[in-house]
């Protein structure tokens, strides 16, 4: 459930007076979604999804993610495009909160992913990593190493409560990926938490891009191995690797991994999984009471991140 905020009518005529999108029809809650809250709005000019930023996106972040948006939108990539107020700003305010008015995307994310889903999805992350290379803003990724060490000291003397020796596997597997980090690959604007559910498709095509509320600046490959863990493995913990190689395959024929990249696959897969463990530890650690929220299970990670240190190297992921 990702309806935080109530807007009563008074408040978004109040709001649309501001833009030129002509009268209400309706506003609807939508239960998908975790961090914002988000409505379907439908007027007279069309369908356009009304987002109100909570407090877990930090404000001075939203003009890095809304220009990205709209980058990407206008360089023929399927994201949403925000709508500038008649004042040329897209990013307002409603209720005393932040918030933004983008386009509407067709299609679905798929509730069982196949293998053509995958190479569709390489395909478009590389689009993004080479459409991103012109935009002018920065926003450092906050969850690397030093996001993984605050996350993971506000976890100490409770994360064995979920596994008994959790917390020593954490702490061995921060040390030896600070220490295997590669720091010299292509990196630029990454999305970071391209997961199915932000992806949207008609077929095997691919419609929509969303969420790019965790997007910032780090490796190119990292992104690469985010949807590995989040496109590649299936329910019972099995990595498919007829998927990963559909993924790697599409992501390729648009933009070439360099052999030092497929070469890092491995460790940046590793890194990739710790960093959703360790959000999900967290979250999981950290529930408030009454949260409409259920928290996503952090072992799920575990089992990936072990997988990915076991593996002899990236032909584990169907490369020749
Ligand atoms: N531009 C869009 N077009 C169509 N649906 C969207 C769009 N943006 C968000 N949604 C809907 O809202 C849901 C939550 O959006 P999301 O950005 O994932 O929220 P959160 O950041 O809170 O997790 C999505 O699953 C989708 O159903
Ligand atoms: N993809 C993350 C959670 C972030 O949720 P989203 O709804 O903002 O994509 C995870 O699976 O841990």
């Amino acid at each position: 459930m990702a309806v935080y905020t109530d807007v009563p009518p008074e408040a978004l005529h109040a709001f649309l007076a501001d833009y030129d999108l002509g009268a209400v029809r309706s506003l609807k809650g939508i239960t998908e979604g975790v961090e914002n809250s988000n409505f379907l709005l439908e007027t007279e000019r069309g369908r356009y999804i009304l987002t109100i930023y909570e407090k877990r996106v930090d404000p001075a972040d939203l003009p890095f993610f809304l220009g990205l948006m709209e980058h990407l939108a206008r360089h023929g990539l399927p994201c949403p495009l925000p709508v500038h107020a008649r004042d040329g700003q897209a990013l307002r305010r409603i209720l005393g909160k932040p918030a933004a008015i983008v386009s509407f995307l067709e299609g679905r994310w798929p509730r069982r992913i196949e293998a053509g889903h995958c190479t569709a999805l390489g395909e478009a992350l590389a689009a993004l990593h080479l459409a991103a290379a012109d935009f002018g803003l920065r926003r450092p990724n906050a969850l690397s190493f030093a996001g993984w060490r605050a996350l993971f000291a506000g976890c100490r003397g409770k994360a064995d409560a979920i596994l008994p020796g959790l917390e020593a596997e954490i702490a061995t597997e921060l040390e030896e990926l600070a220490r295997l980090w590669p720091n010299d690959l292509p990196a630029g604007v990454i999305h970071a938490d391209l997961f199915p559910d932000n992806v949207f498709f008609a077929g095997d095509k691919v419609t929509g891009i969303i969420d790019f509320y965790f997007a910032c600046n780090d490796l190119l490959a990292y992104d690469v191995a985010i949807c590995l863990n989040a496109w590649c493995f299936e329910q019972d913990g099995s990595f498919n690797v007829t998927k990963a190689k559909a993924l790697l395959q599409g992501y390729r024929q648009r933009r070439p991994l360099s052999p030092d990249e497929v070469a890092a696959l491995p460790v940046l897969a590793r890194g990739s999984a710790l960093r959703f463990l360790m959000t999900r530890l967290y979250d999981w650690l950290h529930q408030v009471e009454g949260a409409l929220v259920k928290p996503k299970d952090p072992r799920e990670y575990l089992r990936k991140l072990r997988f990915h240190r076991g593996v002899a190297g990236p032909r584990a992921y169907g490369l020749g």
